[in-house]
Formats: C-alpha cells, structure tokens, sequence
C-alpha cells in the first residue's frame, strides 16, 4: 500500500482547516482529496504528485531545479526523459526524434513508460513531472496506467514572445530550439496542453504562476505554494 503524503481526511477535521481562512491552504485541502492508489507503480510507497505544465519556455525546467533543491522532490522532466531515450540505443529513439522535431507528442505509452520508471527510482516520494501532461490523451493514460491524479498542478502562466525570446536565447542544441519548430510547439501547446489545465482548473488542482519577471521573482510564487504545503504539513503532523 503506497504510504500517503498527505491523507488528510483520516486524522483532521476539514472545518478546523477550512476555520484558517488562507486562500493558499483551502486550495490545498482540495488537492489532497485525491484517489485511490492501484499497482501502476512500485507498490510500497504513495508518492505525491506535481504536474509541472506551462508552455514551451515558459521557465517550467528552471523553477523546478529549485524546486527540487528547496523542498527535496524529485524531478522527472518527461521532455529530458525522451531526450534521453531518442540518445540511446533504444527501438524508439528514431520515432521520438522525429516528433520532437516536428513539435508533435510522443505516443502516451511511450513517456508513460519512461515517468513510471523515473517515478520507481526516485529517491523522493515527492515527485514533481516537468511537461506532462501535454494533452488530453496523455492525462487518460497517466491515469489508466498509474492509475492516480497528481495532487497537485502548478501552471506557469507566460506571454508567447517571452517564451520565443527565452527558447530562442537557450542554447542548449536542442533539435526543437527553432523558429519552425517553436511555432509548432506553441499551437500544440494551446490546442492539446490547455485544455488539460483546464480540466484540472475545474478539480480545483491548479496553482497559477505568472512566469514573467526573474527567475527569483518567479521562485518566490512558487515558494509560497509549496511552503504552504510544509505548513499544513506541520498543522497536521502527518
Ligand atoms: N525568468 C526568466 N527570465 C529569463 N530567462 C529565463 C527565465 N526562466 C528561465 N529562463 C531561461 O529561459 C530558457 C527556457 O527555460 P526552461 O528551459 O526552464 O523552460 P521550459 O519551460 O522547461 O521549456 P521547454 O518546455 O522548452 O523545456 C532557459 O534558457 C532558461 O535559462
Ligand atoms: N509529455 C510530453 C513531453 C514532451 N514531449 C516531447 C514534445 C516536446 O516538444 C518535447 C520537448 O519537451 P520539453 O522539454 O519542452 O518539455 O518532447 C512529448 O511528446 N510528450
Ligand atoms: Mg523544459
């Protein structure tokens, strides 16, 4: 039985909580309302869950190291993961490639595969997962397959030549780092990415991050996110 991070409704009464009146810490008592666990990973460990979404450039890779270095999650960057896989001997390497660089998804089972394995080898059972979902499709996979919802989705909400101009700036050699492809990028992440912000919007999940300003601007949001998270984490002992 995966160990709950934050199995709230066990040992503390909703309306104490609710009695607190922070904006933050009641959209966090419904993220925590989340499902049962099944087989899909490793099965000694419930670990909680943070989709990392935002569109291409948006800073999503860059808040998460801090993330990670800060409050001690793991990051699985799903985009990192296939870049990976597309560099190594793999069967997929040459399909991956060849949607990257087209600005396509790559098929659900696929990065699936690739998260799950992240997810049963990270040392944290607190997970964030860069850049997935990116459509509906991937979602009802996740969750067929993983069989959870993330408990919680930070959404970085940033205007699209800020994104072109950092994408533009990155110089890292990526094949998708490209005027053609960005504009590719872009319309898949409206048409296919947003309307899974919006589902989740409509659970109540999403955490939105304006994305402009410095990356220690931008940190400082998200940091009063996640150390709500801690606060309610030592309000309820769990
Ligand atoms: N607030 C910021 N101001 C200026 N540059 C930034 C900021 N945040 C990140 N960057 C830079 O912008 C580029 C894109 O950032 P990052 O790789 O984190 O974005 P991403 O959302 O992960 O993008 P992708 O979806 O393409 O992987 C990087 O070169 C990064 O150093
Ligand atoms: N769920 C995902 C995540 C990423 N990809 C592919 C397509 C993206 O353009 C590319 C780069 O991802 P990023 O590093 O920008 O997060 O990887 C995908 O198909 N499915
Ligand atoms: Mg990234």
């Amino acid at each position: 039985m995966w160990r709950r991070f934050a199995h709230l409704s066990l040992s503390i009464s909703r309306t104490k909580l609710q009695s607190l009146q922070d904006p933050t810490v009641l959209k966090l008592i419904n993220t925590f309302s989340s499902d049962a666990g099944n087989d899909g990973v490793a099965s000694s460990r419930k670990p909680f869950i943070t989709f990392v979404l935002g569109g291409p450039g948006s800073g999503k890779g860059t808040q998460c190291e801090k993330i990670a270095s800060i409050f001690g999650f793991a990051h699985l960057s799903a985009g990192e993961l296939l870049r990976e896989e597309m560099s190594s001997p793999s069967e997929n390497g040459e399909l991956i490639r060849n949607v990257i660089k087209e600005g396509k998804i790559v098929p659900s089972a696929i990065t699936i595969s690739l998260i799950k394995r992240g997810i049963n080898s990270a040392t944290s059972d607190k997970i964030l997962i860069d850049g997935f979902p990116r459509s509906e499709e991937n979602r009802i996979a996740f969750e067929k397959i993983i069989g959870v919802e993330p408990d919680l989705v930070i959404f970085f909400e940033c205007p699209e030549e800020e994104m072109v101009k950092r994408i533009l700036g990155r110089n890292q050699g990526r094949i998708d780092d490209n005027m053609e492809t960005i504009r590719k990028r872009l319309k898949v992440f409206e048409d296919l990415n947003m309307p899974v912000v919006e589902h989740y919007s409509s659970k109540g999940k999403v955490h939105k991050i304006t994305a402009t300003g410095t990356v220690d601007e931008i940190f400082e949001r998200v940091r009063q996110v996640f150390a709500s998270l801690r606060y309610l984490k030592a309000f309820l002992s769990f």
